[in-house]
């Protein structure tokens, strides 16, 4: 069979295969597309990646995305798998203007290119909750809850070390599988305050089910949640744990109401690929 062309991308050390599937050849049939994004992002034995993206036509915006977790789940939004879209668009002349617009399960997502920087509006958060207790991997924690296009639990933290040292992957799978937030789960955020600008962050992610480097859309409810508590103000810019630091901005509508969320960050080509079927 042809080996399948990609890239493999990186948004802040969340790293994605992106495909272009205007010819419609993947994704028509769930199960299969589902097998095919878990064999493609199994590390060391194929490719090897956070998620996969399929970039697809759309009648009425410049294109089309179906996001997928490396468990195969299909996702809503996925903010720095956003970025990489956007810009792997341009880079691949699916788009020729910098300004591009496309369509996700979430809504539609504005982007502007910049080299390798890359914006991207997000669509409205919703359903914000403060303050939630929960008992996770036997202690009691508080979390705030929002969904930025996926659903977030946040836990602040009182120091920067006490989120070195803390046990993400453990802590962070005991809030994605809580019954509080059943039966969509939630990605779980972990955040100590650096300053009225600044945040530190860890992300557990449902449907990498691990901690990633990175998380757009957690370091969006972080930055939100923050400035609910009074802890920040905007612009907020968030540093992940892969070292890359995101810049969020926005306007609060009311209590817990935000609009105009904008993520900024690099999206950077590691390489163009050639898939071979063997490994999957
Ligand atoms: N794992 C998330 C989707 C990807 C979110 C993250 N990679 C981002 O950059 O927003 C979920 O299933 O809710």
């Amino acid at each position: 069979m042809e080996p399948i062309l990609f890239y493999k991308m990186t948004g802040s050390g969340n790293d994605f295969v992106v495909i272009d599937n205007r010819s419609g050849s993947f994704c028509a049939d769930a199960p299969k597309c589902r097998d095919f994004v878990v064999q493609v992002c199994r590390r060391k034995l194929s490719v090897g990646a956070d998620g996969v993206i399929f970039i697809e036509n759309d009648p009425e915006c410049d294109f089309r995305w179906r996001f997928f977790n490396a468990d195969g789940s299909e996702a809503e939004m996925c903010g720095n798998g956003a970025r990489c879209a956007a810009r792997f668009a341009f880079l691949t002349g699916i788009v020729t203007e910098r300004d591009l617009r496309f369509r996700t399960l979430a809504g539609i997502i504005r982007a502007h290119v910049d080299g390798r920087r890359v914006k991207v509006q997000m669509t409205d958060p919703f359903d914000f909750q403060g303050a939630i207790p929960l008992e996770a991997a036997g202690r009691s924690v508080t979390v705030d809850f929002i969904n930025t296009g996926v659903p977030h639990a946040v836990c602040f933290l009182p120091q920067e070390p006490e989120l070195e040292q803390l046990d993400v992957a453990g802590m962070g799978r005991a809030v994605r599988y809580h019954e509080r937030f059943q039966p969509a789960g939630t990605n779980a955020n972990f955040v100590a305050v650096l300053g009225r600008d600044r945040l530190r962050i860890r992300t557990y992610e449902r449907g990498v089910e691990d901690e990633t480097l990175a998380c757009g859309t957690g370091s969006i409810a972080a930055a939100l949640t923050a400035h609910e508590r009074g802890l920040v103000d905007v612009p907020v810019r968030v540093v992940t744990q892969g070292g890359e630091t995101l810049t969020i901005h926005f306007d609060r509508m009311g209590p817990g109401e935000y609009r105009n969320v904008f993520l900024e960050g690099e999206a950077r080509v590691a390489y163009e690929g050639r898939l071979w079927q063997e490994t999957l």
